[in-house]
């Protein structure tokens, strides 16, 4: 289809012949711009609106509102729409019906001269190219594969987390997402595939403009001899079924994901963002760093017959894609556009399409095809879209008169990884490459091989989330900003440190991450941490004393081998402190990492640390940060002195004071100590005299954690007379505790054995045997 209109000079809304408020016209003719002349304006009339929103259908059965807003074209109220979908409107046309094939609507009108003659208060946006080639793509779901299953990219298994096409059923790593075929593998059977390339020849035959011209390229792209010669392409407005059938016709596209779309792969929703239940499903299922690629492909196919047709034309021969392409088509994007992701090349900024302050003019002459979204039918307001409607082969091959310099431009990025290129180096580009081992140092975890799930809660030192790594995990990203190489080298030290730590009451350590941020990886606590279950978690529960010797005695395991290990937690505290989902075994976590929890401020020129962490479970030397280093296995003691009186007391220390400043110098001077008064009654002379002790103001004088043990190990309970309501949570001696504690406090068994009245090591294990065995029966387990 010719238009005329398309010549004509500068806004529309300038234009003598295209009135401002035309009179009504049924004439859905007018709209297609052939009749400038028809709807005449009178000078005594008031402007007319007979609508004020138009509702626009979208591709992909959506469907938006546009408002008329006066002056504004046709072009730019509806690019809007399409672009904030990330739809490319250079691929779109409107119509006044849903049949894509009755005549499209003239552009460059502005609003209120189509709402004028709508017969209804709606528009169609055609694209046929779009809702085929989303038909053509993936539909890939996140799954979890029980048993694992080998993974179509690397062969290799997939265990647990995966992705695979609903479709083609094509499966793969997380890590190898981007090696993952561009098209589904629906196209790779035959009989299935007929009726796919068929519908794209039936667009490239019987439509004119974008959707004629992406359909021959996709076709062209699925024929073998495509890639390996362009130019030896036959004819790709006729193409070549026999030889799709012939090799399946899928190739293979090698993805190069930035480092940006791997960390985006990490997000919950994966790679291939297409919730195909969302208000937008094909626009999501479209929306991704294939898509871009895919689509960029195809411009670059485009734009590759363009110039092969033009050399041909001109010189016969073909000149460097570069040198032969005008200025305007260097794909720069201009400053202040976005990437649309569906199409790189295309300027998102609003309104572009008709800038006055573009510097690149557009050919005068007609253009072929309908009128296109996005392309501006003003001869000096072409920009960035109107550039890329260049690539497509309906517009015309004049380059522009003028061209911007290039200082003008701003080079994106992400555009740049998409660049135009030539047809050779396409042909480079689409050999297969095997996916590359990358480098890591020893525990170093990857980015691709852990899932983060969800933020669990955020500390001093960085934020905790639940994820997965070979089962679940706890990440902790920690607040580390440009590590200097001292404090990475440091960091690095640390980490091979806690490696090492193996204890059934500390937390595993399983590895560290180092980017895209600074993270460490452990074990995962079903079970919640101490702090909850003292002071949060409804109702309260008042642990039996003998389960609060228990807590005590793991922890004084745990913090006895970590100070075995030269390493000083620094972070002590009941938040710190975790009781496992069976209830039983309790891990300190948050060990270790100095270099994490070293706060350094300059003072005068010298550099100087800063307590970090919580003040309440700080010792006075830390508060008081006189010596270089203040952090000492006897200030960890102190800090489980504060643990002590939490858990003997179910009260944090210093509630009632709540000036942190005040707490701070009282401490550190060692006039404020937590309320004695608020221990409970039930707590042995010789506990109390132990937490006496470990919140001794000279750190000298506090025990030392072997010691702790020894002490807790000696406290002999007065023999139990305990109430059947009384919750229980665990027992005094660890080795049983589970079943005792449960048991005691659970149900009342003739069967149950308390371990401590064995007298042999023979006897303890039968009476073990017993309960263990009872417990099990209670639950159900056996
Ligand atoms: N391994 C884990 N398993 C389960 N939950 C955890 C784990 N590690 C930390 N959490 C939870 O994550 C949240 C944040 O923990 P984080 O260690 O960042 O803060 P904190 O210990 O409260 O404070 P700080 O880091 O300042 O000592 C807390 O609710 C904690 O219970
Ligand atoms: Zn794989
Ligand atoms: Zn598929």
């Amino acid at each position: 289809m010719e238009c005329s209109c398309f010549a004509d000079q500068g806004s529309p809304m300038a234009s003598p012949s295209t009135p401002l408020y035309p009179k009504h016209s049924d004439s859905l003719h007018s709209l297609s711009g052939h009749d400038h002349s028809g709807v005449g304006t009178s000078d005594k009339e008031p402007p007319k609106f007979k609508y004020k929103m138009i509702m626009v259908h979208l591709p992909f059965d959506q469907h938006s509102r546009v408002e008329v807003r006066p002056g504004e074209t046709a072009r730019d109220a509806i690019s809007k729409l399409l672009k904030k979908r990330n739809i490319t409107p250079q691929l779109c046309q409107v119509n006044t019906s849903p049949d894509s094939k009755t005549e499209a609507i003239d552009l460059s009108k502005t609003m209120e001269e189509i709402a004028l003659h709508l017969p209804d208060n709606e528009l169609w946006v055609h694209s046929e190219y779009l809702n085929t080639v989303s038909s053509i793509k993936h539909a890939i779901v996140r799954r979890t594969f029980i048993p694992p299953k080998s993974c179509d990219v690397c062969n290799n298994p997939i265990w647990m987390m995966g992705f695979r096409c609903e479709f083609c059923q094509f499966k793969f790593h997380q890590r190898c997402s981007s090696f993952a075929p561009l098209y589904c593998d629906l196209l790779q059977s035959v009989p299935k595939n007929e009726d796919l390339v068929k519908q794209l020849v039936g667009i490239a035959s019987e439509n004119d403009g974008p959707d004629r011209s992406v359909a021959e390229i996709v076709l062209a792209g699925l024929a073998p001899t495509y890639g390996q010669s362009p130019a030896a392409t036959p004819d790709s407005s006729h193409p070549d079924l026999t030889s799709i059938k012939r090799t399946g016709g899928v190739k293979r596209h090698p993805l190069a994901v930035s480092p940006q779309a791997e960390t985006a792969q990490l997000s919950p929703a994966g790679p291939y963002p297409r919730d195909r239940s969302s208000s937008a499903p094909n626009i999501n299922a479209i929306n991704d760093e294939a898509t871009v690629q895919h689509n960029q492909r195809i411009l670059d196919a485009l734009e590759a017959k363009r110039l092969e047709e033009e050399s041909k034309d001109k010189t016969g021969s073909l000149l460097s894609t570069q040198a032969r392409r005008p200025h305007c088509y260097s794909g720069h994007i201009l400053p202040g556009s976005r990437m649309n992701r569906l199409h790189p090349l295309v300027d998102c900024t609003p309104l572009g399409s008709n800038s006055p302050s573009s510097t690149c003019s557009s050919p005068p002459g007609g253009l072929m095809g309908p009128t296109l979204l996005g392309q501006s039918s003003s001869v000096s307001g072409s920009t960035t879209s109107s550039l890329v409607a260049a690539h497509l082969h309906t517009l015309p091959l004049t380059p522009p008169q003028s061209a911007p310099p290039q200082k003008n431009f701003q080079i994106s990025p992400g555009f740049f990884r998409n660049r135009s290129r030539s047809p050779g180096e396409r042909i480079e580009a689409q050999r297969p490459r095997p996916p590359q081992k990358p480098q890591h140092e020893d525990w170093e975890i990857l980015p691709n091989e852990f899932v983060i799930h969800y933020k669990v809660g955020s500390g001093s030192f960085g934020t905790v989330y639940r994820g997965e790594f070979f089962g679940t995990v706890a990440i902790k990203k920690l607040n580390v900003v440009d590590p200097t190489p001292s404090q990475m080298a440091a960091f690095k030290n640390e980490v091979a440190v806690l490696k090492k730590t193996r204890h059934l009451n500390v937390l595993l350590f399983m590895g560290w991450v180092r980017e895209p941020e600074i993270a460490i990886i452990t074990q995962w606590c079903e079970g919640s941490s101490l702090y909850r279950h003292i002071h949060v978690q409804e109702p309260r529960v008042e642990f039996e004393m003998s389960a609060v010797i228990d807590i005590l005695k793991q922890v004084s395991l745990g913090m006895n081998y970590l100070h075995s290990k030269n390493i000083i937690h620094r972070d002590l505290k009941t938040n710190n402190i975790f009781l496992m989902d069976d209830m039983s075994t309790v891990k300190i976590g948050d060990f270790g990492l100095a270099t994490v929890k070293t706060k350094w401020t300059v003072n005068g020129g010298q550099q100087q640390q800063q307590p970090t962490g919580s003040i309440l479970w700080m010792a006075p030397e830390v508060i008081r940060m006189q010596d270089d280093n203040p952090y000492t296995p006897q200030s960890d003691v102190y800090s489980f002195g504060v643990c002590m009186y939490e858990i003997l007391s179910s009260h944090l220390p210093y509630s009632n004071i709540n000036n942190r400043d005040q707490i701070l110098f009282m401490v550190g001077r060692g006039y404020l100590k937590p309320d004695r008064s608020k221990i409970r009654t039930d707590t042995p002379k010789s506990l109390m005299k132990l937490y006496d002790n470990c919140i001794m103001f000279d750190r000298n004088e506090r025990p030392v954690f072997g010691e702790v043990l020894e002490r807790l190990r000696d406290i002999i309970l007065p023999k139990l007379t305990r109430s059947q309501s009384a919750p229980n949570v665990l027992h005094y001696d660890s080795q049983y505790s589970v079943m005792d504690a449960v048991m005691r406090s659970q149900m009342v068994s003739s069967s149950y054995i308390p371990p401590s009245t064995a007298k042999t090591p023979q006897s303890a294990a039968a009476a073990a045997a017993a309960n263990k065995k009872a417990y099990y029966n209670v639950y159900g387990l056996i």
